[in-house]
C-alpha cells in the first residue's frame, strides 16, 4: 500500500510554473530519493507535501487520508511528517535528549527509555543524551535530528539535503547511519538530494526531478543503466555519447556491434555507454574469442587513487575521443597504445 500519493500536484511563483503536475507514490518502508539539479523544484515540492506551502492544484495523501485537495490543506503539524532539515538545526540551549523529545506529546516527555532507545537506533552512544548540540559533530548532529524526526513515530520522514554541510568521510559515515536507522525503524521516506551518488546508494527508488516535472521514477540500477535522457544519463553518471545505428536489439558504433538493454526500433541513435563499461588491454592481453576489440592511444590519465578516468583516442577515421575508467592499479600511460572492449548491454536514443 502506499504510504504517500501524490496527484496532478502544481505550484507557480509570480506566475512562473515550479512544479508541473507531480505524480508519485512511495511504498510503505520504502526511502525514496528525490534527486534534480538546481532549481528543478525538489525543496519546493518537500515544502508542500510539509505542508509549508500550498499547492495551486493536485492532491497529495498520506496514509490513505488527504492532506492536500480542492480547497484543502491540512495544517503541517497534523500530517504526521518528520522533517530533517538541511543543518539539523538542533535547539542550542537544550540537551540533546531534550531536543530528541521536543515534538513529543508533554505528558511523553519523561520518558527517557525513548531517548535512549532513539539514539541506539541512530547509532550514538545512551549517554550523549545529556550533552549540548554543540559538543557533538556535524554528522552526529544530523543524527540527532534524525533521531528528532523520529521520535513521535511519523508516517512519512522527510530528508532535505540533510548530508550535504557535511565533509566527505562524515558524509558516507553519517549517509549509512542514517540509511541504517530508517530502515530499523521500517521508515517510508523522501530524501531530497542534488548528489547523484547519495540517491543512488540509498534510495530504495530514486525520482528525478527536471525542470519542475518527474522524467523517471526507477530502481538505481535501471536508472544507471536505462536514464530516459541523455541529459540525465550524464547527471546521474559519466557518459560517453556515440552515433551509432539500431539493427534487430544491436547496435552497431564505433565501439563494436553492441547489445541493447532494452529493445527498441532501428534507425540512427545515440548510444550510451558508461565509461566503466570500457575494458583496456594491453599490447600482449588477447581477447576471449568472438570479441571485438579496437585500437586506442592513452591521451590523459586522471589518477583518482582507486580508479583513474582515461581518454582514449580511438585509431579510427574520425579519431573519436572516449573516456574509460579503469581500476586505479590498472591505470596506463599517456601515450601508451591499447586495445579497448566494451562489457556488457548499452542503452541507445532515437536521433531526431
Ligand atoms: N518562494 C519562492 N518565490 C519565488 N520563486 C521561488 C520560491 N521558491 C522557489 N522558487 C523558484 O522555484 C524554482 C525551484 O526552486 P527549488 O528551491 O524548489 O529547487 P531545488 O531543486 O530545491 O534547488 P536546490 O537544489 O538549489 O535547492 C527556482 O527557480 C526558484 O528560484
Amino acid at each position: 500500500m502506499s504510504e504517500l500519493r501524490i496527484r496532478g500536484l502544481q505550484k507557480s511563483f509570480d506566475g512562473h510554473p515550479v512544479l508541473h503536475g507531480i505524480d508519485l507514490s512511495v511504498e510503505r518502508g520504502t526511502l525514496l530519493a528525490l534527486l534534480g539539479p538546481s532549481g528543478s523544484g525538489k525543496t519546493t515540492l518537500l515544502r508542500l507535501l510539509c505542508g509549508f506551502e500550498r499547492a495551486d492544484s493536485g492532491s497529495v495523501e498520506i496514509d490513505g487520508r488527504r492532506v492536500v485537495g480542492d480547497n484543502l490543506h491540512v495544517p503541517s503539524e497534523q500530517r504526521r511528517i518528520g522533517y530533517v532539515p538541511q543543518e539539523g538545526a538542533l535547539f542550542p540551549h537544550l540537551s540533546v535528549a531534550d531536543n530528541i523529545v521536543f515534538g513529543l506529546p508533554r505528558t511523553q516527555r519523561r520518558a527517557r527509555h525513548r531517548v535512549a532507545e532513539l539514539l541506539e537506533l541512530v547509532g550514538l552512544p545512551a549517554n550523549f543524551g545529556t550533552r549540548a548540540p554543540q559538543q557533538l559533530s556535524g554528522g552526529q548532529q544530523q543524527r540527532v535530528a534524525l533521531a528528532r524526526a523520529l521520535a513521535p513515530s511519523p508516517t512519512l520522514v522527510m530528508l532535505d539535503e540533510p548530508f550535504s554541510s557535511l565533509d566527505a568521510a562524515l558524509r558516507l559515515e553519517t549517509r549509512q547511519a542514517v540509511a541504517s536507522a530508517l530502515a530499523a525503524a521500517g521508515a517510508t521516506a523522501v530524501l531530497v538530494t542534488h548528489d547523484q551518488s547519495e540517491a543512488l546508494s540509498l534510495g530504495h527508488e530514486v525520482a528525478v526531478l527536471w525542470n519542475g516535472r518527474l522524467i523517471q521514477t526507477a530502481t538505481p540500477e535501471t536508472l544507471y543503466r536505462r536514464p530516459v535522457t541523455r541529459e540525465l544519463a550524464s547527471f546521474v553518471g559519466e557518459a560517453v555519447l556515440l552515433p551509432g545505428v539500431v539493427k534487430q536489439d544491436r547496435v552497431d558504433c564505433e565501439l563494436g556491434d553492441l547489445p541493447l538493454c532494452a529493445p527498441m526500433g532501428n534507425g540512427a541513435v545515440d548510444v550510451m555507454v558508461r565509461p566503466e563499461q570500457i575494458r583496456l588491454l594491453r599490447a600482449e592481453e588477447t581477447m576471449p574469442n568472438g570479441v571485438a576489440s579496437y585500437d586506442a592511444i592513452v591521451q590523459e590519465v586522471i589518477f583518482q587513487g582507486q580508479d583513474a578516468g582515461v581518454a582514449l583516442q580511438l585509431q579510427s577515421e574520425a579519431l573519436t575521443v572516449v573516456r574509460a575508467r579503469v581500476p586505479g592499479y590498472l591505470s596506463p600511460r599517456p601515450g601508451e597504445q591499447v586495445r579497448l572492449a566494451v562489457d556488457g548491454e548499452v542503452t541507445a536514443y532515437p536521433r531526431a
